[in-house]
């Protein structure tokens, strides 16, 4: 694996799961790959979970670890070529990738979507340049469409947590008071997709996601209907993908709350709004996995690390 820029980029699901689950049980055990050898975090928006859970991981293999928080001390990039830069931005991605793979061995780079122009966005402006110009690899730790570390970590503990062969997992919309993006909607939808399960969606009419991720997907409006026998309920916000961007349903009959998770545990990647996106009956339960989604971060990270460590 050269880059990890989304989850089709792993080799095997299947085995990088079972790999994870193993570094586990003894997570410093290859704690000598990473000697001598530096990852950058590069972070465009904020996070808890993606900055945390990845310095861990690189702890883990014995990588040392340099951050930038890029949005807020950086130079505002350009990313066009042949751009007059006589406006705002101050210096070309082209200096700045190849600046940052002097530094370090591998690059890892938050950049969501803006959720004004989707084409902009579907172009994964920010990883695309930093994949051309950083002669290093890249890791995707959520980008405009993507947030394929969150998917592995999601796969991990659906396969700790299944009792049955094929489980059904249900993706159930959720309103929210903000405009969020696609991204991990879409890497849960990219990953149920190499897994033997029955997957349905729910969200409201007018709420689909890019039909091209959707493809193959059964997708069911009535959420009572989808949350029937489900195992698993995996709860998210997303903007309107239509009306790109927009909030225009904030239905609060689409929160997830303990009556409609039945037995099924309750899964979601964190941030969550209380009781908007779901009911603290189901947040303080022991059906919530999203601690132990949370913990597997690490494990998720750290895989993904040790193979790109192993192909440098
Ligand atoms: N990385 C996990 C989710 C990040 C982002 N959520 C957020 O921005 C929530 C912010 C808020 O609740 O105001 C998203 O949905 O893609
Ligand atoms: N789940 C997740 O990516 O969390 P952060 O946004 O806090 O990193």
């Amino acid at each position: 694996m050269k880059h990890y820029l989304q989850i089709n980029d792993l080799d095997s699901l299947q085995q990088t799961v079972q790999e994870a689950i193993e570094l586990k049980k003894e997570p410093t055990q290859f704690k000598k790959l990473g000697a001598g050898k530096t990852i950058c975090l590069l972070f465009f928006n904020n996070s808890l979970r993606t900055r945390l859970s990845t310095q861990k991981a690189a702890i883990n293999l014995g990588l040392d670890t340099i951050v930038m928080n890029f949005g807020s001390e950086g130079w505002q990039l350009e990313f066009e070529e042949g751009a007059v830069m006589d406006q705002g931005k101050a210096e070309h991605v082209k200096e700045a990738a190849q600046v940052v793979s002097q530094y370090a061995d591998i690059v890892a780079i938050r950049a969501f979507a803006g959720l004004t122009d989707k084409e902009a966005d579907e172009a994964e402006l920010v990883l695309n340049a930093f994949k051309k110009y950083a002669n290093i690899p890249v890791v995707n730790m959520e980008s405009s469409v993507g947030h394929p570390l969150q998917a592995l970590a999601d796969a991990i503990t659906l396969e700790e947590n299944k009792t049955a062969q094929k489980p059904k997992v249900v993706l159930s919309w959720a309103p929210h008071p903000r405009a969020l993006p696609h991204a991990v909607a879409n890497s849960f939808v990219a990953m149920m997709k190499l897994q033997d399960a029955d997957f349905v969606i729910t969200h409201p009419e007018g709420y689909e996601l890019n039909p091209e991720v959707t493809k193959g997907c059964k997708i069911v409006h009535d959420q009572e209907e989808a949350l029937k026998n489900a195992n698993f309920v995996y709860v998210k916000n997303w903007s309107n993908y239509q009306d790109y961007g927009q909030v225009k349903n904030t239905d609060s009959n689409w929160m997830m709350t303990k009556e409609k998770l039945g037995k099924a545990k309750f899964m979601h990647c964190l941030p969550v709004r209380r009781n908007v996106v779901v009911e603290d009956a189901v947040m303080d339960s022991d059906q919530s996995l999203c601690m132990e989604q949370a913990n597997n971060r690490t494990f998720a990270a750290q895989v993904v690390l040790k193979q790109l460590l192993k192909d440098l």
